[in-house]
Formats: C-alpha cells, sequence, structure tokens
C-alpha cells in the first residue's frame, strides 16, 4: 500500500508539469512517460526493502533511460523518485531497480507483478489510470492493490474527492480506501440478477477492445443505458464497487496476449468482491505462463448471477465474425 501510494504521488507530481517531451515512444508505439520510469522505480525499490529475493514483472525496463542519448529522461526521473523514497538512489541504482522487474513470470513461487501506470493513454488526456500491483503465488494471485489517483472516491460525486485506492487479499475480501485517509470500507458488485438492468464498461481505445463487438452484445442482452468507458484497471475497480456491472475487453486482433500486470490485480479485487471473471470463451485466467496471458483471450467481468449470460451472448457475437 505504501509502495502504491509513494508512486501514485510521483505520478500526480508528473502530470502536474507535463510536457510532450516527457514523452517518448516505444517501440510498441505506446507512449511511456516519465511518470511509468519512476513509478516502477518507486514501487520496485519499496518492495525490495522488504521483499529482497522477491523476483518482479514490470512492464517497463530502463533502456531508453541509459546512456548519453537517456541522459536527460534519467536524471528527471532520478530526481522525481528520489523526492518520495526515504534513501535516494544513484544512476545505477536507478537502472538496476527499474530492471528488477524484468522477471519472465512462471508457474512456481512468489512473484510479483507491477504496472507502473496502466491506462497511460488515460494518464495522458487527465482521465483514468492506476497503478496496479499483485502478488503471484504458484501462478495464483493472492494479493492485489490498485491505486486509482483520478478516480472519484464515489462515482455518483464526480465533481467530489479524487484518489481511490482498491486492496483485495484471498480469502478475506475487498476494500476501498480514499488516498486522504486509511479507514477502509469493504466492497462488494451491485447485487443484479437480469442483464437487463445493467450497465457495462469497457476501454476509451478502441484498439484495446472491440466497440462495436461490445455494441452488439449489449443489444443482444437488452442493455440500454450506454457504456460507461474509462482507462485502465480502474475498470476492475468500478465494477468490483459497483458502479457498473459488466466488464467487456474484446479482442480486436487474434493475435495479441494480454499481459499479466494488466489484469493480476483486477482479477482479485473482483473475485474478492464477488464477481466471476474469465476470458471470452469462459476460460479462467491464466497468470502461470509467463509475462502474457497466452491461453487466454479477452476478458469478461460479472456478478455470478448474469456471468453466463453474458458469456452465452459473447459467443455468439464472435462466434457470427
Ligand atoms: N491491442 C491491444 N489489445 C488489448 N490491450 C492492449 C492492446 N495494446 C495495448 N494494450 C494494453 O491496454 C492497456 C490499457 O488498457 P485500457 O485500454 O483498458 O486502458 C495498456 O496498458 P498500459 O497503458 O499500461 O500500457 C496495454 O498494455
Ligand atoms: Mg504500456
Ligand atoms: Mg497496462
Ligand atoms: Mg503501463
Amino acid at each position: 500500500i505504501n509502495a502504491v501510494l509513494r508512486a501514485s504521488k510521483v505520478c500526480q507530481k508528473v502530470f502536474q508539469n507535463l510536457v510532450t517531451s516527457d514523452t517518448v515512444i516505444k517501440k510498441d508505439r505506446s507512449p511511456v512517460t516519465v511518470a511509468d520510469f519512476s513509478a516502477q522505480a518507486v514501487v520496485n525499490k519499496i518492495l525490495y526493502e522488504s521483499f529482497p529475493n522477491d523476483p518482479i514483472v514490470g512492464e517497463e525496463e530502463s533502456g531508453s533511460l541509459r546512456g548519453d542519448s537517456g541522459k536527460e529522461l534519467r536524471n528527471k526521473v532520478l530526481s522525481l523518485v528520489n523526492t518520495v523514497l526515504d534513501t535516494p538512489l544513484n544512476d545505477n541504482e536507478l537502472l538496476e531497480t527499474i530492471d528488477r522487474g524484468s522477471f519472465p513470470g512462471g508457474s512456481s513461487g512468489r512473484m510479483w507483478t507491477l504496472d507502473p501506470i496502466d491506462g497511460t493513454m488515460g494518464f495522458l488526456r487527465g482521465d483514468q489510470y492506476c497503478i496496479g500491483l499483485a502478488l503471484i503465488i504458484d501462478g495464483d494471485v493472492h494479493l492485489g492493490v490498485l491505486g486509482c489517483p483520478n478516480l472519484p472516491v464515489d462515482l455518483k460525486v464526480p465533481e467530489g474527492e479524487r484518489g481511490s485506492l482498491f486492496i483485495a487479499v484471498k480469502g478475506q475480501g475487498a476494500f476501498q480506501h480514499k488516498f486522504s485517509s486509511t479507514e477502509e470500507t469493504q466492497i462488494c458488485l451491485a447485487d443484479i440478477s437480469s442483464p437487463l438492468a445493467a450497465s457495462f464498461c469497457e476501454s476509451v481505445v478502441a484498439e484495446h477492445s472491440s466497440h462495436s463487438d461490445a455494441a452488439k452484445i449489449a443489444s443482444l442482452l437488452g442493455i440500454t443505458k450506454p457504456p460507461l468507458r474509462m482507462d485502465s484497471m480502474c475498470k476492475y475497480c468500478a465494477v468490483a464497487r459497483g458502479d457498473a456491472d459488466i466488464y467487456l475487453r474484446l479482442p480486436v486482433s487474434m493475435d495479441y496476449e494480454e499481459k499479466i500486470w494488466d489484469h493480476a490485480a483486477g482479477c482479485i479485487l473482483i473475485k474478492e468482491a464477488g464477481g466471476i471473471i474469465s476470458d471470452i470463451n469462459n476460460k479462467p485466467l491464466d497468470f502461470s505462463l509467463g509475462r502474457t496471458l497466452k491461453s487466454n483471450k479477452g476478458i469478461v467481468v460479472a456478478h455470478s448471477k448474469i456471468h453466463g449470460q453474458v458469456i452465452d451472448a459473447v459467443q455468439q457475437v464472435i462466434l457470427k465474425k
């Protein structure tokens, strides 16, 4: 919780000073900012202090911070990171700390998985993003912490306080608290018995999840409410606390492999809040196969009373293609 909250603070600081030159274009063309690197360094460092032997599967690697070409970016990241750490890092320690996230994953032992900023596009737009951290033991997610700096504490009061933290521990339930307090409240999915009354959420970015397939599925289910479009794992948080009832992530290309850091923390949050999470073929997510969910396609989240009906509709739409 401390690691995620400090990383959130770093991201908020960066946003306040955001300039486009701080955005470099990664090979996959997704924007990576100073904030992604800083948040990964902060979480990895704090994890290392408590669990020096635990490997980490983190999204970012230090390549573009190295050498002369990376000097300017490296200096920015270093000074930011050192504003929130108790013991400051030097240049080399910074690079090493970021690259402690290079673990390949797998099916045995303890490992953490970290998305230092999930929803980079949302972050850059000033919308939703999330710092997501999960502990995986023998391929099974045991703990998830999600820091959502821009998520209203109560979505019904959108202009109210922002900054929501979500915590789920296997067998112990799902909880939310504000960034500004440590008082936890238990959360659960909204009780719903028919998809007719449901609302669903999906990515803002249509390249990440097919909006047109989702519209067909919604129509088959008789859903009339417009989709709640939100970046990042904040969608899991929204469903877990009852802001929406269904989360659909529908593959745009069948080649894409979902990354474990994009879903591990959200997965346990949903389960502990009483929901069902599967892929579009109703298979459980398999976090034991490395850095990606290579045996799964897409994501379907819903209350147990309607998950089966949602899967039937998803199958009808996907099979027709
Ligand atoms: N073709 C694709 N299909 C599904 N997800 C994709 C994708 N390309 C990138 N992503 C992932 O979508 C995540 C954002 O999800 P969302 O659209 O729900 O906000 C990105 O995380 P990052 O922002 O951490 O890079 C990235 O890992
Ligand atoms: Mg990314
Ligand atoms: Mg992500
Ligand atoms: Mg990310």
